[in-house]
């Protein structure tokens, strides 16, 4: 059981209990748990990291020029205090829904603000460090306006070929509060804002791809707090 004290002081409640999460196994030893709406009141949560998290604009070399990353970001290492409160009771109902599954605790926390539609993540594995080589997790908690987050397999077959080498999951439709995945293609995709939570595991790092793609709607702000353990990133 998850025992709330700084979130029952709030009109929040506390998180939903991760046994609800939805697993869906993918092809290649990966797998994605989801729970929408794991968060309730994400909102209010939402509006004080906008307004308390130092964002940093970050340039990254691309090939032989230097680009703006589309999307502000933040990091807090291990020993880092957490911007927020509720960030610390997430990730310990995290470490206990799934450390001994993990073989270790989520330590770090990455922040990513996606300001409206132009911004986005491209395609990638968290595979800096060991999410390259080791079965690991990546948890992201999603708030604000929802995105798709998309996963494919790694060396995805084009996307026209009538004969896809990977085996597909199969999904229900929306669920609740609007999350919904659907797959295409066999690039999964899930809708994700408002306090859902999707974890990345298994092999998901290093033979899936994920990404946040730009969009041409109006769209709102969402931040993504994604919990990752050591030499994961
Ligand atoms: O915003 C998200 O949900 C994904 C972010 C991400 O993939 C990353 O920071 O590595
Ligand atoms: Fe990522």
């Amino acid at each position: 059981m998850f025992q709330a004290s700084l979130l029952d002081d709030t009109d929040e409640g506390g998180p939903r209990p991760l046994s609800s999460a939805r697993r869906t196994r993918l092809a290649h030893g990966a797998w994605v748990d989801v729970l929408p709406g794991w968060l309730p009141g994400a909102d209010a949560l939402f509006e004080r990291l906008l307004t308390s998290v130092p964002w940093r604009a970050e340039r990254r070399h691309m090939y032989d020029r230097v680009v703006d990353v589309p999307r502000l970001l933040a990091f807090y290492d291990e020993r880092d205090e957490l911007p927020d409160p509720v960030l610390d009771e997430l990730k310990a109902a995290l470490n206990d829904h799934y450390a001994a599954e993990l073989g270790e605790p989520f330590r770090t926390s990455g922040l990513c603000l996606y300001r409206d539609g132009r911004d986005s993540v491209a395609w990638h594995g968290d595979r800096i460090g060991r999410g390259a080589t080791e079965d690991t997790m990546v948890a992201i908690l999603s708030l604000g306006t929802p995105r798709p987050l998309l996963l494919r397999p790694r060396n995805a077959p084009h996307p026209n070929s009538t004969t896809p080498t990977n085996r597909s999951p199969t999904h229900g439709g929306a669920s609740g509060n609007g999350s919904s995945a659907g797959e295409r293609g066999g690039t999964v995709r899930f809708e994700v804002g408002h306090g859902d939570l999707v974890v990345m595991g298994g092999s998901c790092q290093r033979t899936w791809e994920h990404a946040v793609p730009k969009s041409a709607r109006a769209t709102g702000p969402r931040i993504s707090v994604q919990f990752r353990p050591r030499g994961v990133r």
